[in-house]
């Protein structure tokens, strides 16, 4: 826990209640939260990331990029280490002042109950099989009914603390929306020479067992094997031959395991180059499936909410060209006096409905066991 957890938690409560464009974030493994904030509503909205060159700030962009949510960048006018903080940050923002007058929108949340997944995973089901898909992913949202705005700050604080390894977010823009998560998936990172992606999927739970010894069924195995088999044409298209890849391993994230192989990229890679491959990776089959535009279709057909920024990516961009970027998994839209958390899974021709929901509580409760703590 950071020594001046109060400050920090004034400071980013002063952002939100102020309307300010702003995110906060705690690298995988780095133990640290960085903030940005962008002291105006000019908000920059972008098609490709290649428009963000030698720019400091933060990507949120949606699952669906052919959807009404657009991509949007965060300037870090205020760009502050966590530790930074002081009684003296708040005034920083009172010089700038940004109230909003109109209300946020909220949107269409739909909450999806046990039957009604029930029933969307057999009909996915039996429409791989009709035509002949090979996965899709499916998702619903949970409600959390009297956790919403005045718990925002403390649920990030509390994922910050928990899960050292995860991307742990606070991402807020108005009139777009205020994203918490802990997500365990990179789509694409380049830091310090080190460009690396993963193909993350199949799901167990922990249940106290060693992470190195947990076996894996041959569903599981397949379903992760396509998000790399997915993963190393896009390499193979954008010329990238001499990657080094490790996997698949048993990667824990909180009370799950996924299978994981992680690609390492060559260096010298130019932002240029990793913007295009961000474009073609996303979404990968690990939330979206294969092939991938028929997968979209059927979830676009099968699903009744919008999934928003929910399996879209997020994370900092820096002028010196590094990129962090994940994907917006185990993650929750904060509304007035709510919260949509939102959890899917991969589907095939084998999958078993119930499990699937079963599958989906698991992951959910990633978040809710810390954030209830
Ligand atoms: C879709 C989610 O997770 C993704 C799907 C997984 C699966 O199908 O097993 C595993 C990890 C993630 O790539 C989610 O957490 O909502």
């Amino acid at each position: 826990m950071v020594e001046n957890r109060n400050e920090l938690s004034s400071f980013l409560c002063c952002c939100l209640q102020n309307n300010f464009p702003f995110f906060a974030y705690q690298l995988p493994k780095s133990g640290m939260i960085q903030i940005g904030v962008q002291t105006d509503l000019d908000l920059k909205d972008y098609h490709s990331l290649s428009e963000l060159d030698e720019q400091n700030g933060f990507v949120f962009s949606p699952f669906d990029i052919e959807s009404c949510h657009k991509s949007w960048f965060i300037r870090s006018d205020i760009n502050l280490a966590a530790t930074e903080i002081d009684s003296g940050s708040i005034q920083l923002l009172r010089s700038a002042d940004i109230k909003m007058d109109e209300a946020y929108p909220l949107g269409r949340i739909f909450e999806s109950p046990h039957e009604l997944y029930f029933d969307q995973v057999t009909k996915m089901i039996n429409d791989l099989k009709q035509f002949k898909l090979e996965k899709a992913i499916l998702s619903r949202i949970q409600m959390l009914d009297g956790m919403g705005m005045n718990c925002a700050v403390d649920s990030f604080l509390k994922l910050s603390e928990s899960y050292d390894s995860a991307f742990v977010f606070l991402v807020s823009i108005p009139k777009v929306g205020t994203w918490i998560g802990a997500s365990p998936e990179t789509l694409l990172s380049s830091k310090n020479n080190a460009i690396e992606t993963v193909a993350l999927a199949g799901t167990q739970k922990l249940a106290g067992r060693i992470v190195d010894q947990i076996k894996w069924e041959q569903k599981e195995v397949y379903e992760q094997a396509l998000v790399s088999s997915y993963v190393e044409k896009v390499l193979e298209n954008h010329n990238v031959s001499d990657y080094h890849r490790t996997g698949p391993v048993t990667a824990q994230a909180g009370n799950v395991v996924h299978l994981k192989t992680t690609y390492m990229l060559p260096n010298g890679m130019n932002f240029h180059q990793l913007s295009n491959l961000v474009q073609d990776l996303h979404p990968t089959p690990a939330v979206c499936g294969l092939p991938k535009s028929k997968a979209m279709d059927l979830i676009r057909e099968i699903e009744r909410h919008d999934r928003e920024y929910y399996a879209g990516y997020l994370g900092p961009i820096e002028s010196n060209g590094s990129i962090s970027l994940f994907v917006n998994l185990r993650s929750m839209k904060v509304l007035e006096n709510q919260m949509a958390l939102f959890v899917g899974g991969g589907i095939t021709a084998d999958s078993i409905p119930e499990k699937e929901w079963e599958e989906t509580c698991l992951k959910a409760q990633t978040l809710l066991n810390v954030i209830r703590s």
